[in-house]
């Protein structure tokens, strides 16, 4: 089949520095391609035959249809660069070709035809499926260093490892492209319109990696994407480094409308920043490792609190409001947690199969017990009981209700009443304590590929665009991909079985639930096998 760019995608075909075949693929916004006309790689076979288009420099006709039945659709999902609509921009040979450090470097530039797959589990008739712009420098830049006017924003909650970003966006910047003019805006979206800059050199920022929180500053709520993009024009920023979770990233992508809107020659990155880890798309948030490291030192205090005493039990709160990552990590991580409660996991107190019958057994079992608790867990239970109208944060966000005293006062009330057995409640509530601290050694190498990463992808002229490593391969993700669903824990994959099985909890299904579940397991596996 002959392949040729539609014109919906030929913006930039014109212009003399964008060689690239692959370029033309993200000619337009957060485009989606598929190459219906590639062979899928024979599974028997060990060499990926690299696709014609982008070694003959042909153009490609865009598809709409991302699912091949037969295992040959290969889908780019681009993400937009400034010159789909700033076609004419001057390129500059890539500083780092006269680093001393990367000399040695056998390959030190992207290809612009590498992808990273988002699917690398296959079958030898999937099709090939999506994949995403590999991350990394680019032979050629669309800034030169002495133009470059780069700006650092932080915003939401706090996460180990912000600090580290923060230093390694400075240092990348300055080092590797020899960049002068960085600036940190304090104090979240709002710090663009309300507050004065910082100027940011690495000597600045040289041991703010070794602390907690953001050396910016963050704040929730405050985004009014005109007053920030007059700010962006009226300073002559033309970088900007946005560090945030899935509502900093909505913002980011509404700042880049504007930007192109405007016609402004300014990259927007966004390096997606959540202590829940629950951001679409990548492998983990940073932070995250650091924070379930963080939370065994509070279970283990639980645990040996509990042990001590007759009938104890250890309820400790951890973070994650949609999702329980942390909970269900830092359980698996224990082996000492009886019970993990998180939020897609709805549970019960009274009855059979309850919390509170298995709470009975363990106690009689083993004298003690440790249950962990997603702070989202339970929301709804709660909110029935309490009447509580919802409430929110300035940035929308659902405030939720305190299910650990809840839970405490629910358990404490039960074994009152019943005069069953005496208990020794510990509440632990370490949820700021496990964000509140520098990230960890692995969390900030992590950091430092996020940070080159969103550098090396502004310097090359990307924009609008989220970095994040997909199947260990840092990738350029379009931000709508990251924002438009969040990652929760799946209660039917075999992550969260290994949790059961390691607690030996109650699932907290009835019968019916049960059976429901069952069915439906049974019909997906009759559907797949037709
Ligand atoms: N839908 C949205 N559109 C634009 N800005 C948003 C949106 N949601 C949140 N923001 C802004 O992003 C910032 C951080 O959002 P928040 O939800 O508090 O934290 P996080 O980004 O960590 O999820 C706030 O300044 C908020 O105003
Ligand atoms: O008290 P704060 O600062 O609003 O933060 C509490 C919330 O922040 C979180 O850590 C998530 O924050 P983000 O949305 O910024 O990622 C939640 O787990 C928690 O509910
Ligand atoms: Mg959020």
């Amino acid at each position: 089949m002959e392949s040729t760019i539609s014109s919906s995608l030929s913006g930039s075909s014109s212009s003399p520095l964008l060689p690239s075949p692959s370029r033309r693929l993200g000619s337009k916004s957060q485009a989606s391609v598929s190459f219906p006309n590639l062979r899928h790689p024979s599974f028997k076979s060990r060499t990926f035959p690299v696709p014609s288009f982008w070694r003959q420099n042909k153009p490609i006709r865009s598809q709409s249809s991302n699912h091949q039945p037969h295992g040959d659709g290969f889908v780019l999902e681009d993400v937009p660069h400034l010159t789909d609509f700033l076609p004419n921009l001057p390129s500059y040979p890539n500083p780092l070709q006269q680093s001393q450090a990367y000399a040695v470097v056998k390959k030190t530039f992207v290809s612009s035809s590498d992808a990273v797959a988002q699917e690398v589990v296959v079958q030898d008739d999937s099709p090939r499926g999506v994949h995403f712009r590999r991350a990394g420098p680019r032979e050629k830049v669309f800034f030169h260093s002495k133009e470059v006017r780069a700006c650092i924003v932080t915003c939401g909650g706090l996460c180990p490892g912000i600090n580290t970003v923060i230093r390694e966006i400075v240092c990348g910047l300055s080092y590797m492209y020899g960049v002068e003019e960085i600036l940190g805006i304090e104090g979240g979206y709002r710090g663009f319109y309300s507050k004065n800059t910082l100027q940011l050199t690495p000597k600045v920022v040289n041991d703010i990696h070794k602390r907690g929180g953001t050396f910016l500053r963050t704040s929730r709520g405050g985004h009014d994407t005109h007053k920030i993009v007059d700010n962006i024009q009226d300073r002559g920023i033309n970088q900007v480094y946005i560090i945030g979770g899935d509502g900093t990233q909505k913002g980011a992508a509404l700042i880049y409308k504007e930007v192109e809107k405007r016609g402004l020659k300014v990259a927007v990155a966004g390096i997606p920043k959540t202590i829940d880890n629950d951001i679409a798309v990548i492998d983990k948030s940073f932070g995250f490792d650091t924070a379930v490291e963080e939370a065994q030192r509070a279970i283990n205090a639980a645990h040996v609190e509990v042990e001590s005493v007759e009938n104890g039990i250890g309820i400790v709160k951890l973070m994650g409001r949609y999702s329980g990552f942390i909970a269900l990590y830092a359980t698996l991580a224990s082996r000492d947690v009886d019970c993990c409660l998180i939020p897609e996991s709805p549970f019960y107190l009274e009855g059979q199969g309850g919390l509170v019958e298995f709470i009975e057994q363990r106690l009689k079992e083993n004298g003690h017990m440790v249950i962990v608790l997603a702070e989202g867990a339970g929301q709804e239970y709660i909110a029935q009981h309490m009447h509580a109208a919802g409430e929110k944060d300035a940035s929308g966000n659902k405030l939720l209700l305190d299910v650990g005293l809840w839970l405490t006062e629910r358990i404490k009330d039960h074994f009152a009443k019943g005069q069953k057995m005496a208990i020794n409640m510990k509440y632990i509530d370490p949820t700021y304590m496990i964000r509140a601290i520098p990230s960890n050694a692995s969390d900030n190498i992590y950091c430092t590929l996020l940070a080159h990463s969103a550098v090396h992808g502004a310097m090359a002229g990307y924009s609008g665009f989220t970095v994040g490593p997909v199947n260990s391969r840092h990738a350029y993700i379009p931000i709508s991909r990251v924002t438009e669903t969040q990652n929760t824990v799946k209660l039917t994959d075999r992550m969260w079985a290994r949790l059961l099985a390691s607690t030996n909890q109650p699932s907290f299904l009835d019968r019916n639930e049960m059976q429901q579940r069952v069915d439906l397991i049974n019909s997906n596996i009759e559907n797949t096998s037709i």
